[in-house]
């Protein structure tokens, strides 16, 4: 979001008359989506609340604005090309309660380690960007959840529905897509602060590792981090300017799943005349919304957001070359993001396939692993779990494949926080079952936590320093 100063100085008249422009309501095909199926949305307790909501939220200003979105896709093309990595990460679900300035902040502080471990392991720039500022609508397996003989409707996220287990709670609220629209900015207000403000400067690199609990992984990064303070030292003595260093460009992202919230935010970019999804930088449409012919690829077919799919186990070639038929007609580099989510025993033997055809296309996607919703399991005592070293196998696999074809692995997409919670099983300083009665604490799928997260970041540093 540096973006936001880089772009309000070079561009700030077109930024502002964007931020200006409440339009969209007659731009040909963009209310297309309404008219086809469409999965995973909620039934409005109220349509007087759902109308009152949808008519604030297209007039509030844009969260992001289109400028920060073309820079993105810029990024994203260097990704695709071979020249950048993406690291993308964040909660699975967030909350309205969990919006506070610790929590964004230890989560932006881990987004940036990561980010210099890679950085530094791979000699290449990193893309950091948040599932943050947005990610609050989420596709359930059931519709219901039962609970000592009491069935409910299931939480779908925060912008959706409570999830304390009441039927108040539960029932579908249209009028927490404002608190979403308003919890985002607010968010974005901090990310953009701490990320401009000094705060992700290169030289507090040690900074960004204090308050978290000592651990292997926090040993191994402040040892990285002296390198890095030499190298800094070294370079300023030959009188390098550093000034650059202060900030960092970081973007927001979350799934485009709520089209209702998603359509009112959309504006028309005053510099170009195209619709641009303002709710974040860029929108990725999950494994369970994306049937070709549905609301969801229609939709954001018409944005100019860079967008992502997930992939999963059950994805072909010919399925991959029809959504880059629809959603990246031009192939454009830094338009289309695959993220695939194959699980670590099937990664191997399902995405050489689909990589194979693409290729063979012409088309240049970005390819991402998302190593966390291929391998949810069950633990013995009842909670929604991930192995660390399932994980880990299968960013290896991706690796391997794109390895063995010639491809670049372009991105890593995962699950975490900063937090030192218990969710997910193993790591250098084990979590096991036991913990999660006391640190399990995310409401939809289990994070990494901040150690674990950094453990991946190094084995991806390094499996990218190989190349
Ligand atoms: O985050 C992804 C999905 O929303 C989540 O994995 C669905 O989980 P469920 O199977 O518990 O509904
Ligand atoms: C719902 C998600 O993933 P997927 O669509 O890949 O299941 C998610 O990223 O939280
Ligand atoms: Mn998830």
């Amino acid at each position: 979001m540096t973006e936001l100063s880089t772009a309000a100085t070079n561009d700030s008249i077109a930024a502002f008359e964007a931020a200006s422009q409440s339009g969209a309501a007659d731009y040909p095909g963009l209310d297309t989506w309404r008219s086809l199926p469409i999965n995973q949305q909620p039934t409005w307790a109220d349509p007087e609340v759902f109308a009152a909501s949808v008519k604030e939220l297209s007039i509030l200003p844009p969260l992001v604005f289109a400028g920060e979105v073309d820079v993105l896709r810029e990024r994203l093309a260097a990704a695709a090309q071979g020249k950048a990595f993406l690291l993308q990460g964040g909660d699975c679900a967030e909350t309205f309660e969990a919006a506070t300035a610790d929590r964004i902040s230890s989560r932006v502080k881990t987004i940036l380690q990561m980010a210099v471990v890679l950085t530094y392991g791979a000699s290449l720039p990193v893309i950091k960007m948040g599932r943050m500022a947005g990610q609050f609508a989420k596709p359930r397996s059931s519709n219901d959840e039962t609970r000592d003989g009491v069935t409910l409707p299931a939480y779908r996220g925060d912008i959706v529905n409570g999830y304390d287990f009441t039927p108040e709670s539960r029932a579908h609220d249209a009028g927490r897509m404002l608190r979403a629209y308003h919890t985002s900015a607010s968010t974005l207000n901090l990310i953009r602060a701490f990320t401009t403000g000094g705060f992700a400067d290169l030289r507090l690199v040690h900074q960004w590792n204090k308050g978290f609990t000592a651990n292997p992984a926090h040993a191994r990064y402040e040892s990285l981090a002296k390198d890095i303070d030499r190298a800094i030292t070294f370079m300023q003595s030959c009188g390098a300017d550093f000034e650059a260093l202060r900030r960092v460009e970081f973007f927001a992202s979350h799934e485009a799943l709520l089209l209702d919230y998603e359509r009112a935010l959309t504006r028309i970019d005053s510099r170009t005349g195209f619709p641009y999804d303002t709710s974040s930088h860029f929108l990725w449409i999950g494994e369970r919304t994306r049937e070709l012919d549905h609301a969801h690829i229609d939709f954001l077919s018409r944005v100019r957001n860079p967008i992502g799919v997930k992939l999963g186990p059950s994805t072909t070639g010919d399925d991959a070359l029809r959504l880059i038929d629809k959603l990246d007609p031009n192939r454009e580099p830094g338009r289309l993001t695959f993220i695939t989510r194959m699980g670590a025993g099937k990664i191997r033997e399902n995405l050489p396939p689909i990589v194979e055809k693409v290729t063979a296309s012409g088309a240049q996607v970005l390819w991402v692993t998302d190593p966390m919703h291929g391998n949810t399991v069950t633990s013995k005592n009842g909670y929604k779990t991930r192995r660390f070293d399932d994980v880990m196998d299968e960013v290896r696999g991706f690796f391997e494949v794109h390895e063995s074809l010639g491809t670049f692995p372009g991105g890593l997409h995962v699950e975490m926080t900063g937090d030192d919670v218990a969710e997910c099983l193993g790591g250098a300083d084990p979590i096991d079952e036991a913990a999660f009665e006391d640190r399990y604490e995310s409401v939809c799928d289990p994070r990494l936590n901040h150690m674990q997260s950094l453990e991946l970041a190094f084995l991806v540093a390094g499996s990218l320093a190989k190349r």
